[in-house]
């Protein structure tokens, strides 16, 4: 035992970093990047960058580079060579599709063909992680560890940070108690935190299921807009109530409250993503022009709550096939799946025809 960090609490601590503009080191060896969220990006910290000897890039996913139509030549990302008389400003309005429209890009942007592109891909993966616009700006640099020590970074070696990112963090129960609901009396509410410090996760247990038959289930992405300000843009905010309502009536069922607000994007990037929908681009285009995939959420989490909670199947309330799909992979068995349709309204009936027609919901 060490009082030394690990490497989960490593990437947990950059996560933080980037979040509050401080760049983070990734290399080893004589290979190495400094990276800072575009998004986080001050003025001081971009000159203080180009103090140093090499040139920037902004690090971009190809789904935003190709809205910005700079080429992609390593695949999935896009390192656009930072022009020396460009500011803070422009960097984020790379990372930014809000003001795509007003204030277009002047093109072209040069892109990067050679140099490290795994620790790009690394950093961009490290943003999405911490829920930031996926658009790094980096610098390469032949002595990471030497670089982290002067910035007091924190340093990462990638395959390692790599592995760790696409790892599930293994949730632990906190704490539980009793909770009365207006749809269940018997309710229980059960915190889980995962190993990493990450973000925590919660399972409403209806009454008393029987471990050893499938129990009612239903694994419900965080909408604060849905489920607190009861928006009609989605139907989250009918699917839980008519969810925790028929577990109420069967006398015994469990929802996950699985906190991956905006499909597992964050509720600031999915009001971005919102914004981009209000200029008439639908909820996988918005979601692409951000830098993000259609959906990031990882689902492996509701499969290792429901077996920490003694299910091995269940009878599960969705209309999404990759839900289904996650859950036999991951070993609780789905002897049925039950539709949940319900809070359709003139708002919402475009975004679900999307759900239906792009990611192929059975509604
Ligand atoms: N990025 C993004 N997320 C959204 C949008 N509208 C709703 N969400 C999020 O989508 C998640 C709900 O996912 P849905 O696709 O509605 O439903 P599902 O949970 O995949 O499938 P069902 O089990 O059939 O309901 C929640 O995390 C919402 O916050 C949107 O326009 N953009
Ligand atoms: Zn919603």
């Amino acid at each position: 035992m060490s009082l030394l960090p690990t490497l989960s609490e490593l990437v947990a601590r950059a996560r933080a970093d980037l979040r509050v503009g401080l760049p983070v080191v990734l290399g080893e060896g004589a290979q190495g990047l400094i990276a800072l969220a575009a998004e986080t990006l001050t003025p001081a910290r971009l000159s203080a960058l180009r103090s140093l000897p090499g040139q920037p890039h902004v690090a971009l996913t190809a789904r935003r580079a190709e809205t910005l139509r700079a080429r992609a030549y390593d695949g999935d990302l896009a390192r656009v060579i930072l022009p020396p008389d460009v500011d803070a400003a422009w960097v984020r309005a790379l990372a930014d599709p809000a003001l795509d429209l007003d204030a277009p890009m002047k093109g072209p942007l040069a892109t990067a063909r050679e140099g490290a592109v795994g620790l790009h891909r690394l950093a961009l993966l490290l943003a999405k992680s911490a829920q930031l616009l996926p658009a790094m700006v980096t610098l390469e640099t032949d002595d990471p560890a030497g670089v982290a020590a002067t910035l007091m970074a924190t340093c990462l070696t990638p395959e390692a940070a790599a592995s760790d990112l696409a790892l599930h963090h293994p949730l632990s129960p906190v704490a539980q108690a009793r909770l009365p609901m207006e749809a269940a009396e018997q309710g229980r509410l059960h915190i889980f935190r995962p190993d990493n410090g990450g973000i925590e996760h919660y399972a409403i247990e209806i009454g008393r299921p029987d471990r050893d038959k499938p129990v009612l289930a239903r694994l419900h992405s965080a909408c604060f807009t849905g489920d607190v300000l009861g928006s009609l843009k989605c139907d989250c905010g009918p699917q839980l109530h008519a969810a925790l309502g028929a577990m109420g009536q069967a006398g015994a069922g469990v929802l996950l409250y699985l906190n991956q607000e905006g499909r597992g994007i964050g509720l600031a990037n999915k009001m971005r993503a919102y914004s981009l929908q209000d200029q008439g681009f639908d909820t996988v285009e918005a979601n692409h022009r951000l830098g993000f995939e259609d959906d990031e959420r990882d689902f492996r989490i509701g499969a290792d709550l429901l077996r920490k909670m003694g299910f091995r199947a269940v009878r599960l309330m969705t209309n999404n096939p990759r839900k289904t799909a996650m859950m036999e992979a991951e070993g609780v068995a789905v002897t049925e799946r039950v539709p949940l349709i319900t809070g359709t309204n003139r708002h919402n009936a475009h975004y679900l025809s999307v759900k239906r027609d792009k990611s192929g919901h059975m509604l």
